[in-house]
């Protein structure tokens, strides 16, 4: 387990013009449990990474794993409490001159592992990720996910209880994010670790976290769990986790209405009963339909005819259903990559 209390990180202290970049950052993420953190470009998503894993000083506030407070410990003490927390980079990072397997036994020879030791361990971890018949290649001779996966093991190979993630699938390909995304989610079960996912890829976090926070101007500007976030229709990051392509036009008498719903709370029949309870005619314009851990997720926009859009949205909610008039049908923004200043104007109306 990880907690973060008041993380805060200012570049520059004494200087005239001391820059804040995390601002008072609270979170938790359990053992077994993958939190997703989002954010534009500058949000502070790499000083996180690098205040967390200790390779930079916060200027306050604490990282405290399984109640032990790492910001509160000198310098050789931090060298060890490091090991509680493995870290998977963006493109690995591997030592060029040494094979897989001696880039994940790093760690383990810093540590004075014995050869023996080391090398029964780096073979358990290679297994792992399923990379043992690619021990003795250089990281030349592997393709991008297979080196991420080496990172994967070379992060673990001090058992930490903590695994950062750090825009690790930034640049795989669809075949090697899904590998990489299956592998930090069979580990975190294995290992029952705690795993930050920090990333810039909506459709990454959709896959894999169970809890997401969107960090904007160095503050989590929202924070939830993921299915609770993707039906909350004025969420900036519950919209981003909805992706869907344009809408068809609602005719002239017909008045757009948003519709999301989760599957397990509404009658499958739910447009039929609308129609024929209000006696209406009720189109579809746009439909997304995703599957989060089992549970079936939609996002509609519908047509009905104006002056009805009321009664809709009532009966709607009577039967479960989140329904709202669509009044700007502008583009759902993205918190990866809306600008700062866009997005402090807060969320928009849900498409
Ligand atoms: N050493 C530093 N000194 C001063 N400012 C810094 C320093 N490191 C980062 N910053 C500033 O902190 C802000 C956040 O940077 P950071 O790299 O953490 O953002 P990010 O969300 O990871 O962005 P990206 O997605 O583009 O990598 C930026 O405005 C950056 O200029």
């Amino acid at each position: 387990m990880i907690e973060v209390v008041g993380l805060t990180k200012v570049f520059g202290v004494g200087s005239p013009s001391p820059t804040t970049v995390l601002d008072d950052v609270d979170f938790t993420v359990d053992a077994g449990e993958i939190f997703a953190v989002v954010g534009p470009s500058g949000a502070g998503k790499s000083t996180l990474a690098r205040c967390l894993n200790l390779l930079e000083r916060p200027t306050s506030g604490k990282v405290v794993v399984n109640g032990e407070d790492l910001t509160a410990l000198g310098t050789s003490g931090l060298r060890d409490a490091r090991r509680r927390i493995g870290t998977v980079f963006q493109s690995a990072s591997l030592l060029s001159r040494r094979t897989a397997a001696q880039n994940v036994a790093l760690p383990l020879e810093y540590l004075g592992a014995t050869q023996r030791s080391t090398a029964s361990r780096v073979g358990e971890l290679l297994d792992l990720v399923g990379l043992a018949d690619k021990a003795d290649l250089y990281p030349h001779q592997l393709s991008g996910g297979q080196r991420q996966r080496v990172g994967i093991a070379r992060a673990l190979a001090l058992k930490p209880s903590v695994l950062l993630s750090d825009e690790a699938t930034s640049g795989l390909d669809p075949a090697a994010t899904d590998t990489f995304l299956r592998l930090l989610t069979d580990v975190r079960d294995e290992l029952d670790l705690a795993v930050v996912f920090i990333t810039h890829e909506m459709d990454t976090i959709v896959r894999v976290a169970d809890t997401v926070g969107r960090l904007d101007h160095g503050r989590i500007v929202e924070h939830g769990r993921l299915e609770q976030l993707v039906l909350e229709p004025d969420s900036v990051l519950g919209r981003a986790l909805r992706p869907r392509g344009p809408s068809a036009e609602p005719g002239s008498a017909e008045t757009p209405v948003s519709v999301v719903y989760n599957s397990s709370t509404v009658p499958a029949d739910w447009l039929t009963r609308l129609g024929t309870r209000l006696d209406l005619p009720i189109s579809v314009l746009g439909a997304n339909v995703q599957t989060i851990d089992g549970t079936v997720f939609g996002d509609l926009t519908v047509s009905v005819p104006a002056g009805h859009a009321s009664a809709f949205i009532g009966a709607a909610g009577e039967l479960g259903l989140a329904a709202r008039l669509l009044t700007d049908p502008t583009p759902q923004s993205d918190p990866a990559t809306v600008a700062p200043s866009d997005s402090a104007k807060g969320p928009g109306v849900a498409a």
